[in-house]
């Protein structure tokens, strides 16, 4: 089939209507709820990450599943998320998690999945199982690489709300296609094929619907690149979903704010010096420059 590619740039006429209200009377969970499962040995910066930028997107509350040996890690850091601990293989989340990351996901209203999973076969097994889902999810980092030779329980989630937020590594992993050199076409087609928001990331971040809507975001620099950005990311997605946003502006939005915030985090200390933190810090200024 030939669509007709529209490709948009990212702007405040899309954003303002697209940040979700904040009622003046709402209460914790009005905001929603997000479960975020992700981390392992080795990754204990990249859930704590997540959950932050969860936290100052606006989201009511935020729970952080781990494996248990970087639970207190993450308890020490985390002061407004609330992190649980999860059996663990080798440092990384088991199998045996299946079931105490889906009674705690049926109370919750979207699940972000991948940030710093770590890569083996029992957490690939467990991101199959938690594919299955009806809940909105985010699926990034190992979440995605998880996918590879696995597209088929991707596409067995269409109509139910899906990002993934792939770089382009991982976005090749999956099977996209950048031979052609285009990216909005390249997350075009993959995004209609799959039934998927795809979010590619990097220099001008290309956000994709099932649809066939293209939408170029301008914000950001190379502030951003270092490792920690991403999972940044994916908290500010979730975040908005769990607030209702639909998941194309969720994705489209969160990419604006997420690089607005990297933005402004290199005015006051250069693009050699931030880092992620700086970045979940600059968000109430990027969501501020939406409500203005
Ligand atoms: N503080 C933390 O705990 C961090 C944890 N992280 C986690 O580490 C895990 C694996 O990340 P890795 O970086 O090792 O592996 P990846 O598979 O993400 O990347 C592999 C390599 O691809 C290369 N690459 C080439 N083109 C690229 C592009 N356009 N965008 C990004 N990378 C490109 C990079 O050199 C990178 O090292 C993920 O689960 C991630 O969430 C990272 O986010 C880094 C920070
Ligand atoms: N030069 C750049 N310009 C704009 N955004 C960038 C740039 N480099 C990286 N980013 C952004 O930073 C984030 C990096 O994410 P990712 O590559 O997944 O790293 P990690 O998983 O280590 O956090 C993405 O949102 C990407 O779009």
């Amino acid at each position: 089939m030939e669509v007709t590619t529209l490709i948009r740039t990212v702007g405040l006429d899309l954003l303002k209507p697209a940040l979700p209200q904040r009622q003046l009377d709402g209460h914790k969970g009005t905001f929603g709820k997000l479960l975020i499962v992700g981390g392992a040995v080795g990754y204990t910066g990249a859930p704590y990450l997540t959950a932050s930028a969860a936290v100052r997107t606006g989201c009511g509350l935020v729970s952080l599943g781990v494996p248990k040996t970087i639970w207190p890690i993450e308890a020490a850091k985390c002061v407004s998320a609330m992190p649980f601990p999860l059996p663990e293989k080798n440092g990384m989340l088991a199998g045996k998690a299946l079931p105490q990351i889906l009674e705690k996901l049926d109370g919750c209203d979207v699940l972000a999945l991948g940030p710093g999973l770590g890569r083996g076969r029992e957490t690939a097994r467990l991101v199959w199982e938690l594919l299955k889902t009806e809940k909105p999810l985010v699926l990034d980092a190992d979440g995605i690489n998880a996918l590879s030779g696995h597209i088929d329980l991707l596409d067995a989630r269409r109509g139910r709300p899906t990002v993934l937020t792939p770089h382009e590594v991982e976005f090749a992993r999956i099977g996209g296609d950048l031979s052609r050199g285009d990216r909005e076409r390249a997350a075009q087609d993959f995004a209609m094929a799959h039934g998927c928001v795809l979010v590619l990331k990097g220099h001008r971040t290309v956000t994709a619907s099932p649809e066939g809507d293209v939408l170029v975001n301008t914000t950001g620099g190379s502030g951003l690149a270092k490792g920690g950005s991403g999972d940044v990311l994916t908290g500010v997605i979730a975040s908005l979903m769990a607030q209702r946003a639909d998941a194309l502006r969720a994705a489209a939005v969160g990419v604006w704010l997420h690089g607005r915030a990297g933005d402004l985090a290199e005015q006051e200390l250069t693009a050699y010096s931030v880092t992620p933190e700086d970045v979940v810090r600059k968000l109430p200024d990027a969501i501020r420059e939406i409500l203005e």
